[in-house]
């Protein structure tokens, strides 16, 4: 077993795996399968132009932080939201910008635009800024499973995008995927190409940062509402408690009885891992926790793996920290994720429950904003540099 550090923090830090990979401020080079430490200036005057579509939002705001611990290079950075937050303004490496309405003028003269201000907007304007030779990395679920749009995450399918550079002469739409398909995949893509999956069952427990800002702001208002005044008043983002509970996802219902939530997870499995030999089913619910996913996963291998093996490798990939310490029950939690660039997974034991050394269990825990939304994509930005 693997020993932890005695705080919760110290111990989501210390991990057999952060011997053999970089972490913090850590790149994915293009066709390549590890991490690659670079140095890049920040803003230099030949640095590709970015702007950020839906910048006052939660995942808009992960993007200026995680631009800057990375060191993204720019030239120019312009941020943009709706009208309702034009004219505010917006501090980023030591200067202020003013908040510009998204119009289709925005993406004039722009290399990259990373795009977090929902679905029908990223329909909308993502076609006008290609069309004007921008990359854009698009957050929302719009572009995902079309056709010729690479799905990527940089540490499982960088290979998808290679021929997407800036200076290329043309645009190009690269889709992020939905953060708790991240988050599974961080987890199990280095037993998918050890021995292959022949069956994932996925339960999700989802942090409120995943229904935006304005749902984080309303668990923290329902918690101080219980304690204080004994019951929940405000009920704007879902129609029941959410302090203190937890329900099934909030995403739409379909009719065999998935939520897309769940869906989302089986059809950009396969897109991402490029196979359609693998049968997946997910039960997503949401929990009262702030800003990290977490995920119990139960696998069918389609070849033999030890538990030992199992845990080398998944110790191994990068982006991925161990936490798996059974002699002190001491496990990942969201808390460990929180603010975190990796993904940590523990739990990792035979499914007593399936013949021979076919049957796996897991957990992992990922930041729903950072891995599983801001720091995905921007990893995906600087495969086009
Ligand atoms: N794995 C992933 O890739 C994830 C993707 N997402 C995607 O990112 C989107 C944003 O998520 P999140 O940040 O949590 O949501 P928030 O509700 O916190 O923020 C929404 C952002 O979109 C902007 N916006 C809304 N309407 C418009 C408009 N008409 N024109 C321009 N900007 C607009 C808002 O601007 P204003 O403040 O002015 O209203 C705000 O900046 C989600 O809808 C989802 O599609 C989210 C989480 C994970
Ligand atoms: N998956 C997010 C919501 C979200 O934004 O998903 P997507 O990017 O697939 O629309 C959640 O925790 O609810």
């Amino acid at each position: 077993m693997f020993s932890v550090g005695a705080s919760p923090n110290t111990a989501a830090r210390t991990s057999v795996s952060s011997l053999k990979k970089t972490k913090q401020n850590s790149r994915v080079k293009s066709g390549s399968r590890r991490n690659v430490v670079q140095t890049f200036a920040k803003k230099t005057p030949d640095g590709p132009r970015v702007c950020i579509a839906g910048v006052t939002g939660a995942v808009g705001q992960e993007f200026l932080r995680v631009l800057k611990q990375r060191d993204f290079p720019y030239s120019e950075m312009k941020m943009l939201a709706s009208s309702r937050s034009a004219g505010k303004e917006v501090e980023f490496d030591g200067e202020t910008y003013t908040t510009e309405e998204l119009t289709e003028t925005s993406f004039d003269n722009m290399d990259i635009a990373l795009f977090s201000a929902g679905g029908s907007i990223s329909k909308k304007f993502g076609p006008i800024a290609v069309e004007k030779g921008c990359y854009v990395v698009d957050n929302s679920s719009a572009f995902r499973m079309t056709e010729g749009v690479p799905l990527v995450i940089p540490e499982v399918n960088p290979e998808a995008m290679a021929d997407m550079k800036i200076g290329s002469g043309k645009g190009g739409i690269i889709a992020n995927p939905n953060c708790s398909t991240i988050i599974a995949l961080m987890a199990t893509t280095a037993i998918q190409r050890k021995v292959g999956i022949e069956r994932m069952v996925v339960s999700t427990y989802q942090a409120a940062s995943g229904a935006g800002a304005q749902a984080m702001a309303e668990l923290e208002q329902q918690t101080r509402e219980l304690v204080n005044d004994g019951e929940v008043k405000t009920k704007e983002i879902f129609p029941w408690g959410y302090a203190f509970n937890l329900f099934s996802h909030n995403a739409p219902m379909m009719d065999n009885g998935y939520n897309e939530e769940e869906m989302k997870m089986v059809k950009e499995t396969k897109k991402i891992w490029n196979t359609d030999d693998i049968s997946i089913c997910a039960t997503c619910i949401r929990v009262p926790v702030m800003r990290a996913h977490a995920e119990s996963i139960n696998l069918t291998l389609k070849n033999d793996l030890s538990e030992e093996e199992a845990r080398k490798i998944i110790s191994e990939f990068p982006g991925v920290s161990l936490i798996d310490d059974r002699a002190n029950n001491r496990f990942p939690m969201p808390s460990d994720a929180s603010d975190q660039d990796d993904c940590f997974v523990g739990r990792i034991r035979r499914d007593i429950s399936q013949k021979g050394n076919k049957g796996l269990e897991l957990f992992v825990c990922g930041d729903q904003i950072r891995k599983g939304a801001a720091q995905n994509a921007v990893q995906v930005a600087e495969l086009l540099l």
